[in-house]
């Protein structure tokens, strides 16, 4: 069964990194918009997660034209408030009523040195202030040559999760997205996205249950487009696209959106 057969509607969400200024993000959306139609939405949940700086725009813009489109961020700090220069916090981003927030992406485990607490503090914190996280994670080039891939990936479930109650990660969203694969244009192969994917949910169903794993959606990220992607989303446990590169194009995105014609 594909996702859409086990009542999960896919996410494709578009992290844009560090691109695009708040004038690109309007641009941007506003094509976006003027693609995607009613049933692209009914099909498939479609989200951006712009830089901060761009997120009162994006804001703006769905909000006074009734976007169906959603929007989060790309971090979050796994604190409220206070003495912490240069951080954003859950309280903010639920101020500009993000959908999801992006916790441990592998460009901040790797340049920003997050590890597990740290992320699991951030879910915790998203949770806080009713943002979905996006729970990122996977294995760099010398864990997948090693075989280690579904180890190395689970210790992150597990960690991004530690004392996360089910009511919560129930509505979770886990983006397994292999270093290797990223803007590389190495793009895992479909069996490869489904080995993890897949034992990621059994690790859910062990921590929690069968039911609330068959609940949450596990997108595949790397180097993601729109000739690749339909073969990835035919993934019985693949529920949708961590969309780097390909999603600063507004075309190939609205391709990407619609997986079932390409
Ligand atoms: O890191 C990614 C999305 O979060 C994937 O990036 P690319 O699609 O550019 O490989």
């Amino acid at each position: 069964m594909t996702a859409v057969e086990n009542g999960r509607t896919p996410l494709m969400a578009g992290n844009w990194k560090m691109n695009l200024n708040h004038l690109e993000a309007i641009a941007h959306v506003q094509k976006l918009a003027f693609a995607l139609a009613d049933k692209d939405y009914d099909a498939v949940e479609v989200a951006v997660l712009p830089p901060f700086v761009d997120l009162r725009s994006v804001q703006t813009l769905v909000d006074g034209d009734k976007l169906k489109i959603k929007y989060g961020a790309q971090d979050l700090s796994a604190q409220d408030s206070g003495a912490y220069t240069g951080e954003i916090s859950g309280s903010m981003l639920a101020k500009l009523k993000c959908s999801y927030v992006a916790v441990g992406h592998s460009e901040r485990r790797q340049y920003h040195g997050e590890g597990d607490e740290l992320c699991n503090a951030k879910v915790k914190a998203a949770y806080r202030h009713g943002i979905t996280p996006i729970l990122c994670v996977g294995e760099g080039l010398d864990i997948r040559k090693a075989g280690q891939q579904v180890p190395y990936t689970l210790a992150q479930v597990d960690g991004g999760l530690k004392d996360v109650p089910a009511e919560q990660v129930e509505s979770i969203v886990i983006a397994y997205e292999p270093v290797w694969a990223i803007g590389t244009g190495e793009v895992a192969t479909p069996e490869d996205a489904q080995e993890v994917c897949g034992a990621i949910r059994g690790r859910l169903a062990e921590l929690y249950s069968q039911e609330l794993a068959d609940k949450v959606r596990i997108q595949y990220g790397g180097s993601v487009k729109s000739g690749n992607i339909a073969a990835i989303m035919a993934q019985p446990d693949v529920d949708g696209a961590l969309i780097g590169g390909a999603a600063l194009d507004a075309d190939e995105f609205v391709k990407i959106v619609r997986f079932r014609d390409q």
